[in-house]
């Protein structure tokens, strides 16, 4: 298993982060058996696997329980978790014993925490103090996009570029063992990385952030029809599993299946009852 010391090492040795979402655990297991560095157990879960339209509706109940699914298909993972919409703006103490629950509950490496606001340096600090390591998240925050009117690149400018640049510092300061860069100009997020200790996990970010995040189901596109521009796509899981399905469905009305290849078989014919 990573832990910090090894992701400051890898920054340090330009060795890259590979990091994916995974929400259950059959998607943790493929992910661990297939090498990855970190799993996140994204509030995006909201989206891909329950279908609402943003992550605002995810609770800490269902980070719990997807949470706790992961990390038994990844145990040997370095596993991150999103803290939900609101679970951490309460007040400090909610936001401790929200923090706690989810850290104890699910057995993860981190929490992961969107913002740089001061209430969120705080919480940052006395999570570190605490002893739950944090992930931080600037850029675009998918908590925020009703505020932020949609989900759009942020920094573009050279007041908001400024602005990321010490919010990242910030994070650093108070302890943050990572921080995410999602849909920021590629050119920024190389400046951010370069002035930082830490390293930076880029989604949308380009390819100068020590790690890379991606939502799993869009990387083997799985039950997505749209993709976001900084998504590479490797493989179609919904064409392979729908021609699956209908070929499965013509069997059974062409009679084709079951055979009797997987069927069972009785060796006593007297057994069978009469009638
Ligand atoms: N399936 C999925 N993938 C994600 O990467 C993802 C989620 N869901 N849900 C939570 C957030 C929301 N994210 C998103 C969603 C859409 C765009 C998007 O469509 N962006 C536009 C760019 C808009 C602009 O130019 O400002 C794009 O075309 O990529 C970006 C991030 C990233 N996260
Ligand atoms: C997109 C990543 C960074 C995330 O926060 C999520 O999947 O919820
Ligand atoms: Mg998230």
């Amino acid at each position: 298993m990573l832990t910090r010391i090894d992701l400051q090492k890898m920054k340090q040795a330009n060795e890259k982060m590979s990091m994916i979402t995974a929400y259950d655990y059959p998607g943790a297991k493929l992910a661990q058996e297939a090498g990855i560095d970190m799993i996140l157990v994204g509030d995006s879960l909201g989206m891909v696997m329950l279908g609402y339209d943003s992550t605002v509706q995810v609770t800490v109940a269902d980070m719990i329980h997807h949470a706790k699914a992961v990390k038994r298909g990844a145990d040997k993972t370095f596993v991150v978790v999103d803290m939900p919409f609101m679970s951490y703006h309460i007040s400090l103490e909610d936001s401790l014993r929200n923090a706690q629950n989810i850290f104890q509950e699910t057995n993860a490496q981190a929490i992961k925490i969107e913002g740089a606001s001061p209430e969120i340096l705080l919480l940052t600090k006395r999570l570190t103090d605490a002893g739950i390591p944090v992930v931080a998240h600037i850029g675009l925050t998918p908590q925020s996009v009703n505020v932020l009117g949609g989900f759009k690149v942020q920094g573009k400018d050279q007041e908001t570029g400024v602005k990321l640049l010490e919010d990242a510092r910030n994070l650093e300061e108070h302890g943050a063992i990572a921080v995410v860069l999602e849909c920021v100009p590629m050119e920024l997020a190389e400046i951010v990385t370069g002035k930082l200790g830490i390293p930076t996990i880029g989604i949308g970010a380009g390819p100068h952030c020590d790690g890379q995040v991606l939502v799993y189901h869009d990387i083997i596109q799985y039950g997505v029809d749209r993709l976001p521009k900084f998504v590479k796509s490797y493989a179609d899981s919904n064409k392979t599993i729908k021609q699956a399905i209908r070929a499965y469905r013509e069997d059974v009305k062409q009679q084709q299946f079951p055979t009797e290849q997987y069927s069972f078989k009785i060796k006593n014919k007297e057994f069978l009852p009469k009638g």
